[in-house]
């Protein structure tokens, strides 16, 4: 069964549809719609925060769903899926795998023990990481893949605009099974991915969230309408 779950993904193209707390589509059922769009699209399978959403999405698809929460802490960094409760909660909702994140820093319940609760129900585990070591710790601590989710949201981890395509190649090289997530927001750049030996690719903010799609156009419409230089070469 993990195995077929797996294999339905790999190559393929996983849509994160999250929306940021007390934005216009924060709420299960925008949710849920914006998961059956991407479906039609193509979308292998999604990608979902927070137990109401994973629910109705759940309800409503068949696809993979790769769940978590993030939840805040003032004891520390770690904010996708913190906590054993977290993984309980995660997979009583429906989830196919649960998403965790595998950095280094402090947490609260080791990464043996997490990963191991969530293979004792059955499903399978995603390490969030953000380097090489990262990766390879979270293997060794029973994940059943990683992603490049946390590269650049660590202040020790490579800070660039795009994804961290040196970071898959380290994975790859090193033989590690890895999802390539993170800051993807063009074809060309899902493709690289592959390339560099990706198991399948999570894309997010560049389907997802029109806030920051619109943000796009906005700025690069402003910069010309302020270039004089620009308008003159036009007319
Ligand atoms: C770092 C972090 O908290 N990442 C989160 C993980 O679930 C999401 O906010 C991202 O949208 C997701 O990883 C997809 O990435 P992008 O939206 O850049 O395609």
């Amino acid at each position: 069964m993990q195995g077929d779950l797996l294999a339905q993904l790999d190559g393929m193209l996983v849509v994160s549809c999250q929306a940021e707390s007390r934005m216009p589509l924060d709420a299960p059922e925008h949710i849920a719609a914006i998961a059956r769009s991407v479906i039609l699209g193509g979308a292998a399978g999604v990608r979902i925060e927070g137990v109401a959403n994973i629910d109705a999405v759940r309800r409503r698809t068949g696809v993979p769903i790769i769940g978590l929460i993030k939840a805040r802490r003032a004891d520390t960094e770690i904010y996708i899926t913190p906590t054993l409760a977290n993984v309980a909660s995660i997979i009583e909702a429906g989830a196919d795998i649960v998403a965790l994140d595998a950095t280094n820093r402090p947490r609260p319940t080791d990464l043996e023990a997490m990963f191991g609760a969530i293979a004792a129900k059955g499903r399978l585990s995603m390490g969030d990481v953000s380097t090489l070591d990262e990766g390879k710790r979270a293997i060794d601590a029973g994940a059943s893949l990683i992603s490049t989710t946390m590269a650049g949201y660590t202040p020790y981890s490579n800070q660039q605009r795009g994804p961290d395509f040196q970071l898959m190649g380290q994975l790859a090289g090193a033989g590690l099974p890895f999802v390539a997530e993170g800051r993807i927001w063009t074809p060309q750049e899902a493709v690289r991915c592959f390339e560099l030996g990706a198991r399948f690719i999570v894309v997010g903010g560049a389907i997802t969230r029109p806030d920051a799609i619109t943000r796009g156009f906005v700025d690069l419409v402003a910069s010309w309408s302020a270039d004089p230089q620009l308008k003159r070469n036009k007319s």
